[in-house]
């Protein structure tokens, strides 16, 4: 478990994390979600003791990480993907990361194995594309065997098959009993992955809640179903209080309710169902409002 109590950093006038008090617990993906420039990557440096406080504190497990020798048995992260020495082999740069760590050298090649580059493995990183550099650090963060584990963008790079992967691998670490923190400046990103969401704008902290709550206070335009029983599911739907528009005979958009309790609204009553769709643009767009009063960047108009 991660927690981290009114954490500050300061840089000059720049307060780059303000206030921030939130837990990340062990069992689930936790997105952390925010603009460029929100304070993500400098909350997970001092998650990780490479930055330290200007105020508050952050433990991982009750205890401040930099107080941990050994350290990737105790945090996995992967920060910046291009940070590695682009003369080593894959190999090579995980056997330097196990041997500082007192990690067993076989786990170099699962870890290899694990995340797709077992035929890239004796290959130098400079050659590497951004999405081999992603599964390497993956691979680095996967070596100790972690119950906690850190991703910075980790998205960045992969192809549509890698992202696939990269879910699929959160959700199987997450289910093993760790905790799983991913930073994000998408929604879209998060997901089909976190089920806890943490947002923040300008250091500030701004939700803290269940990805299923935060879908249902703003997925206003709503979930697509698809059914060849619309009437029988539009009943159920309605006396559970939510609304639907009717789009065709089996077709209809549902406001009030998630995918999920639609889903096992449906699955209860025995009703067929052909279709069942988030919109996902509306929760990106809540995204973006709720942190429109903290983007820093804007192209081409004035704050
Ligand atoms: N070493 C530093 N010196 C001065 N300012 C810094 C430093 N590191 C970060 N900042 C500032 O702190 C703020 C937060 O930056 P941070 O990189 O943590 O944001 P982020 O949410 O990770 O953004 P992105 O999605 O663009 O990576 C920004 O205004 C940034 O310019």
């Amino acid at each position: 478990m991660i927690e981290s109590t009114r954490l500050t950093k300061r840089y000059g006038d720049t307060v780059a994390v303000d206030n921030l008090t939130f837990t990340v617990e062990p069992g689930k993906v936790t997105g952390f979600l925010g603009p460029n420039g929100a304070g993500k990557s400098t909350t997970l440096r001092m998650i990780l003791g490479l930055n330290a406080p200007t105020s508050g504190s952050v433990t991982v497990d009750g205890v401040p990480f930099s107080h941990r020798p050994r350290g990737l048995r105790h945090v996995g992260a992967l920060l910046d993907a291009q940070d590695v020495h682009g003369g080593r082999t894959a190999q090579a740069h995980l056997s330097a990361l196990a041997r500082s760590n007192r990690i067993p050298p076989a786990r170099v090649d699962e870890v290899l194995q694990e995340v797709g580059l077992a035929k890239a493995a004796r290959r130098r990183i400079g050659g590497f594309s951004l999405g081999m550099k992603q599964r390497l650090g993956i691979a680095g963060a996967l070596l100790g065997d972690p119950p906690v584990l850190l991703f910075d963008e980790p998205l960045n790079g992969l192809d549509p098959e890698g992202v696939l992967w990269v879910r699929g691998l959160f959700r199987r670490l997450a289910s093993e009993g760790r905790a799983v923190f991913v930073s994000s400046h998408m929604m879209a990103e998060m997901e089909h992955t976190a089920d806890r969401l943490i947002v923040i704008g300008q250091g500030r902290l701004i939700a803290d809640e269940s990805l299923e709550d935060f879908s249902a206070r703003n997925a206003s335009l709503g979930v697509t179903v698809h059914t060849p029983d619309l009437a029988g599911l539009e009943a159920l739907l309605i006396a559970e209080g939510a609304s639907v528009c009717r789009e065709s005979d089996q077709a209809g958009r549902v406001t009030g309710l998630t995918a999920a309790r639609i889903g096992d609204l449906a699955h209860r009553h025995r009703i067929v169902l052909h279709e069942l769709a988030t919109h996902t643009s509306s929760l990106e767009s809540a995204f973006m409002s709720l942190t429109a009063d903290s983007v820093e960047y804007l192209a081409g108009e004035a704050r």
